[in-house]
């Protein structure tokens, strides 16, 4: 049964994820939804996930992204923010969460949004608590004072650094920069600021285990919302490209059931397309493409798939990404690929 929260996380999801592709099921980016609600929504619910929980599934170790990993896990051991950046899809978040997960600490996912502002990180008032007291000390008088009490909602930032938890802030440049004035104090100070929040605890001390890793696309680093310089260089800079083909071959392979070969093709054909689209052609589009081709099937006498499948199923994952009038776009993409496989 779909109750009426979930029914709710899964319309706020939607608008966050950019495509199609990006909805695939990784436990933790429908976690996003939930921790990038508003402060009123969410009241009663915890942005907090346990490690376990975040371990992207299913998750190939080989060597390249072991060496990744144990570089993100060791900046984040001498107490440094991480910033990974790289292309669309070539697993920056997988990273991320299995370096979180390692941490064997509570785990804090958000995700980068145009409507991510200083109160949906820290926090804000949820309005006034009403209730009223009686007062009854002489019989039959009963005085009423109705006391209004403000109420104060946490939202992800905060609770990840009173709780020293590791925070996940994937595509962080999509939010407007203002909001992560914030994360400078955190950085700089240790403590973090509540803005509009008055008395002893307007500012939260920052646990001694927090850590933060912000994924960023290459693309969109500078572009969307260029971040303060004074910000960036809190981070280290881990630069991620994508996988060599071996490895590229063993992401596919652990997402869907085929033969090597078959595996083998899919991943020499996206590879292929990288180099020659002027689209981005992630690892995430060369699983789909295993994905769609396991049901299509259409392999030859030679038990190889047929082009004429190949070029239409890496049509189709890659036609989100081209937008014509009159399907000109489309068309090119089309015979493009054509050629290419
Ligand atoms: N080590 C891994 N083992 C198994 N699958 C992986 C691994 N790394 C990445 N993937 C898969 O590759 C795809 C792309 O990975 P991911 O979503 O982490 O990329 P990304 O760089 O964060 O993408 P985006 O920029 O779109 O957010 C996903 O389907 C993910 O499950």
């Amino acid at each position: 049964m779909v109750d009426d929260t979930s029914r709710k996380r899964t319309v706020r999801g939607t608008k966050i994820r950019a495509s199609r592709e990006q909805k695939e099921g990784r436990k933790a980016k429908k976690k996003l939804a939930r921790t990038a609600s508003s402060a009123g929504e969410r009241n009663g619910d915890t942005p907090l996930s346990d490690p376990e929980e975040v371990v992207p599934e299913p998750f190939v170790e080989t060597d390249a992204v072991r060496s990744l990993r144990d570089r993100i896990s060791g900046w984040l051991e001498a107490d440094q923010p991480v910033h990974l950046i790289g292309p669309t899809g070539c697993g920056k978040t997988a990273l991320a969460l299995s370096a979180a997960a390692a941490r064997d600490r509570p785990v804090v996912w958000l995700n980068g949004d145009e409507a991510v502002d200083t109160e949906a990180l820290v926090g804000s008032h949820a309005g006034g608590e009403r209730y009223e007291e009686h007062d009854r000390y002489v019989s039959g008088v009963d005085k009423k004072t109705q006391i209004v009490r403000e109420r104060w909602v946490d939202n992800p930032l905060s609770v990840a650094v009173r709780e020293g938890a590791t925070l996940v802030y994937n595509e962080f440049s999509r939010s407007d920069a203002a909001a992560h004035n914030v994360l400078l104090s955190v950085f700089e100070e240790g403590v973090l600021e509540r803005p509009g929040k008055r008395g002893a605890d307007r500012t939260i001390d920052i646990h001694p285990e927090f850590r933060a890793i912000v994924t960023s696309n290459d693309a969109e680093y500078a572009g969307v919302h260029e971040q303060q310089d004074a910000l960036l260089d809190r981070f280290i800079g881990v630069h991620v490209d994508y996988y060599d083909a071996e490895t590229e071959r063993e992401l596919v392979g652990a997402h869907v059931a085929l033969s090597d070969a078959d595996i083998a093709t899919i991943v020499e054909t996206t590879r292929a397309l990288r180099d020659d689209l002027e689209i981005v052609v992630g690892t995430r589009a060369a699983i789909t493409a295993a994905k769609g081709l396991a049901v299509f099937d259409g392999h030859d006498g030679d038990g190889e798939f047929d082009d004429e499948t190949l070029s239409r199923v890496f049509t189709d994952v890659l036609a989100p990404k081209v937008a014509g009038e009159d399907g000109g776009d489309i068309d090119d993409l089309r015979s493009q690929v054509t050629e290419i496989v």
